[in-house]
């Protein structure tokens, strides 16, 4: 199993006392403790430049209008070949119920770090509460905490998220199981319609993407940045690529993302209209190598808490990721071998620290232990 120690998982601090993310007293602190502090060459940069993406208008995309149909597919062709980031405007999701989402975000992040931990995410899961990633990495950690959990398409989970929600937080997160359940279900039909559009882009036909994700096993995460005093020697979110298959992102509009694109970090703005969305590893190997997954992180700040809902794609457990055989040639002959999605969630969690290269080192690994 790969073990680099840029890719290290907890280790050899035994002997001191465990480290511990309190937002409530971290945010007025100015001595930051070591393991939050990146190295020079990764510490963010102050005002990175903005990052034009397309903006694609769903609404008419979902029409069938042809020329709105040809626009849309050729817009998000040529980002998805560069970096793999666009955003999508008149999207059908309900404005209210997003607002909602912040709010209710809001109202579990403010609660007391031992209430917060009723949700504890424990060692090798990627479900929970996390507050940053102290107990799993020592150094570069990251300055925020973080909520997950699972979203299920298929039929017989309807009510999956608001009983997990219940089951570890008690019955007065009925509402907020209620308010996250509606969104992942609005999360995961966008997603099936912007699969529509990425096959028609890639030449595979509009259902080909759709029925691969339609009985999708996803995950939803609550980023939620507190303000840090030396907001230029720490990160948010380390740079990483997403290990998972198609994101969709809500930033508030506060701003912190940023991608790194043409050898520099740039800034993504912050829109309440739109969501961000970016190719992940997965959905490279579904393409065959067409379409990037790029580098990305989150800066913080030192006057505000910033908010971000990311809704991470991911095929049904057992459906194993292979491109379709258009998308494969004597030219463009296969990139990355065949594999099922937990096989790289488990990578990520248990032997391998997810950045830039997690597809590819994955896939090596997959190539020697079968080889
Ligand atoms: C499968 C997952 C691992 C991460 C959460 C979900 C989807 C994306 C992953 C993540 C966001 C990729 C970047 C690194 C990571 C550690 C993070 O900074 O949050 C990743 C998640 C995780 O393991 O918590
Ligand atoms: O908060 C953000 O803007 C980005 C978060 C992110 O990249 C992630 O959760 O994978
Ligand atoms: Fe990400």
């Amino acid at each position: 199993m790969p073990q680099s120690p840029k890719n290290q998982h907890k280790d050899d601090d035994s002997q001191k006392p465990p480290l511990v993310f309190d937002a409530s007293v971290l945010r007025h602190q100015s001595n930051i403790p070591a393991q939050f502090i990146w190295p020079d060459h990764e510490k963010p940069c102050a005002n990175a430049p903005e990052f034009q993406v397309p903006h694609i208008d769903l609404g008419s995309f979902l029409s069938d209008d042809p020329v709105a149909v040809n626009e849309a597919s050729r817009l998000v062709g040529e980002a998805c070949r560069k970096h793999g980031f666009f955003l999508v405007v008149n999207h059908g999701v309900n404005p209210k119920l997003i607002a909602q989402a912040h709010l209710y975000m809001d109202d579990f992040f403010e609660l007391a770090l031992s209430q917060k931990q009723r949700a504890q995410r424990k060692a090798g899961e990627h479900c929970g509460y996390a507050s940053s990633f102290t107990g799993r990495f020592s150094t570069k950690l990251p300055w925020k905490e973080t909520l997950s959990f699972r979203y299920s398409a298929e039929a017989n989970s309807s009510t999956a998220v608001q009983d997990y929600l219940c089951n570890v937080m008690g019955e007065n997160f009925k509402q907020f199981g209620k308010i996250y359940q509606e969104y992942c279900e609005a999360m995961s039909t966008l997603s099936l319609g912007i699969m529509e559009l990425l096959g028609i882009s890639l030449g595979v036909g509009k259902s080909h993407f759709k029925e691969f994700f339609e009985e999708n096993e996803s995950i939803m995460r609550l980023n939620y940045y507190p303000p840090c005093q030396k907001p230029d020697l720490t990160l948010g979110t380390g740079p990483h690529c997403d290990p998972t298959s198609l994101t969709i992102l809500h930033q508030d509009q506060v701003g912190g993302l940023q991608v790194f694109v043409d050898d520099e970090w740039r800034a993504i703005s912050p829109n309440f209209n739109a969501f961000v969305v970016n190719i992940g590893d997965t959905f490279m190997a579904l393409s065959n190598g067409r379409y990037k997954s790029c580098l990305h992180r989150a800066v913080v700040n030192s006057h505000v808490t910033r908010k971000s809902l990311a809704f991470f794609l991911c095929p049904r457990n057992d459906k194993v990721v292979r491109p379709p055989s258009e998308l494969v040639d004597s030219l463009s002959t296969r990139v990355y071998p065949d594999f099922t999605w937990p096989l790289l969630l488990e990578f990520t969690q248990k032997h391998y620290r997810a950045d830039m290269n997690t597809l590819q080192v994955f896939s090596n690994w997959l190539q020697q232990k079968s080889g």
